[in-house]
């Protein structure tokens, strides 16, 4: 059954247990509020971080209240990752920040367009939980800018977009499971939420369980430390409909492989439907046993292609008349995005990245997006896009420079000849891409962002103390931005 989440707890005084037994009051908030401003600054915090209201902390996602969606997106790209920093600081782990209007204010502000779909009133309108129990049942927060109408259909993803919307729609499939798979930030985790909205709205009888292969695991581990597998079992094997995200995660994690690989099984013959993705083909899954890759690819297997330029020009413009509705005084001069769509060609997290930087901007300055405000505005992503470096890369070099396997970067051992490469590696990832430090904790073996954070800090510490240090990080990054 689909339940969408009540609002819990009130302005007054929230005290919420993270899935980690940690818990976070509105004073422990206060708090970290209060040394965000010196990370960044008096005025972005009066403008951006007082207005944020903490509501909820559940399963390691804490939910934030914000005046409008915009202001939401503006926080999350701009401070999302010092908002983690100074909660972990505070002792609060944090797997995933939400910011999101209340049902009242959502109501009263958003255009019809921009409401989430399947809200109803008296809930909040985001998130919504799939799910009936939040202790016991596996469940995600269904993002409400993720749905088909807000997806852009081009020749790169009009695939993937058809076989989802074929699954949303219901009915007999041809196929099962279906697998997406594509680079970073091409549109998986969108499409997946998409069919979790539509099946919310048209076919709430469905018990439908959209995850990640990570959360998928701490269940699983969780469940065997208590004793409790045979409700794990019975939770994932009852279901209509899984979707499992990012399912390269299970790679070198036999036992979790394994009961996915019995769920996998149960529900196929059960003829339930699955949805899977992934960052590569099944076939080229590193770590995963091949009778499991063989099974998850016997469906439909859906690659999501690089978006081109026509593509780019799409999502651009569509998400542009998405803020326009928000702010509706502001100009685009002709030529933006077609400068933006040929100048930032990686995935699309970062392009919308820069959009929201450019409306917030010109929303404050009240001045038009003209080109020029563009190149002024974006010259750090723009320059990060013109390197294009990958963290992939960076690994790469760094393991290269100090002469250690790649495996072993990468890899769980902790000794310091391997520890101190990854960490220059992870403060590179840091400086040198436009990825969030959970993004980075994932190409590293899937470590939590807490440690990529601790690695940053690390060498930041030891690039003023240690000069060979220093003489490795100015020699790679020169590597680097050759
Ligand atoms: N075709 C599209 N139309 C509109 N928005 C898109 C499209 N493709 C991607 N996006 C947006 O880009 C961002 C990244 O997409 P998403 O998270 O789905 O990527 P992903 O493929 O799951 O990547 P990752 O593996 O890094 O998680 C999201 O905000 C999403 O809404």
């Amino acid at each position: 059954m689909w339940v969408a989440k009540a609002g819990r707890g009130g302005r007054a005084r929230v005290t919420m247990k993270a899935g980690r037994g940690q818990v976070m009051t509105n004073d422990n908030w206060a708090q970290v509020s209060e040394e965000l401003k010196q990370a960044v600054g008096a005025n972005n915090h009066t403008t951006w971080i007082a207005p944020l209201r903490f509501e909820a902390l559940v399963d390691g996602v804490a939910r934030f209240h914000v005046p409008t969606t915009f202001h939401g997106n503006y926080v999350l790209q701009n401070f999302g990752d010092q908002i983690l920093t100074q909660l972990a600081r505070a002792g609060v782990t944090v797997q995933r920040l939400i910011f999101a209007q209340s049902a009242s204010a959502s109501a009263a502000s958003r255009p019809a367009a921009a409401q989430p779909s399947g809200s109803s009133s008296g809930q909040p309108a985001a998130p919504a939980l799939i799910s009936d129990d939040d202790d016991a049942t596996p469940s995600a927060t269904l993002d409400p800018r993720f749905t088909f109408d807000r997806f852009v259909v081009g020749k790169p993803n009009e695939m993937a977009h058809a076989a989802a919307r074929r699954i949303a729609e219901g009915g007999s499939l041809g196929f099962n499971p279906l697998f997406l798979y594509g680079g970073v930030g091409l549109g998986k985790t969108h499409l997946m939420h998409a069919i979790g909205h539509e099946m919310r709205q048209h076919q709430p009888h469905l018990k439908v369980v959209l995850t990640s292969a990570e959360q998928f695991m701490y269940r699983f581990i969780t469940a065997l430390r208590d004793k409790r597998m045979m409700d794990f079992k019975q939770l994932f094997r009852s279901v209509d409909v899984l979707m499992v995200d990012d399912i390269q995660f299970l790679g070198g994690k036999d036992s979790t492989q394994e009961e996915f690989f019995h769920t996998f099984n149960a529900l196929i013959d059960a003829g339930k439907r699955i949805i899977i993705s992934a960052d590569r083909a099944p076939g080229a899954m590193k770590d995963v046993e091949e009778r499991i890759t063989s099974r998850m690819g016997s469906g439909l297997v859906v690659d999501l292609f690089p978006t081109d330029f026509e593509l780019r020009v799409g999502i651009l413009q569509a998400k542009a008349d998405y803020y326009r509705a928000q702010y509706p005084g502001i100009v685009v001069q002709p030529g933006v995005y077609e400068f933006l769509a040929h100048r930032i060609s990686n995935n699309v997290r970062v392009l919308e990245g820069a959009l929201t930087r450019l409306f917030a901007f010109a929303s404050l300055v009240g001045r038009e997006i003209s080109l020029e405000m563009t190149q002024d505005c974006l010259a750090d992503i723009l320059r990060a896009s013109d390197r294009k470096i990958t963290v992939e890369e960076i690994q790469r070099r760094v393991s290269e420079h100090y002469n250690i396997r790649l495996s072993d970067m990468i890899g769980p051992k902790r000794v310091r000849n391997y520890a101190r490469p990854r960490q220059v590696a992870m403060y590179l990832s840091k400086k040198l891409t436009s990825r969030s430090l959970p993004e980075i904790g994932r190409r590293f073996g899937g470590r939590d962002h807490t440690t990529v954070m601790h690695g940053v800090r690390k060498i930041e510490e030891l690039k003023s103390t240690d000069s060979q240090i220093a003489d490795d990080l100015e020699l790679l990054r020169r590597a680097l931005e050759e």
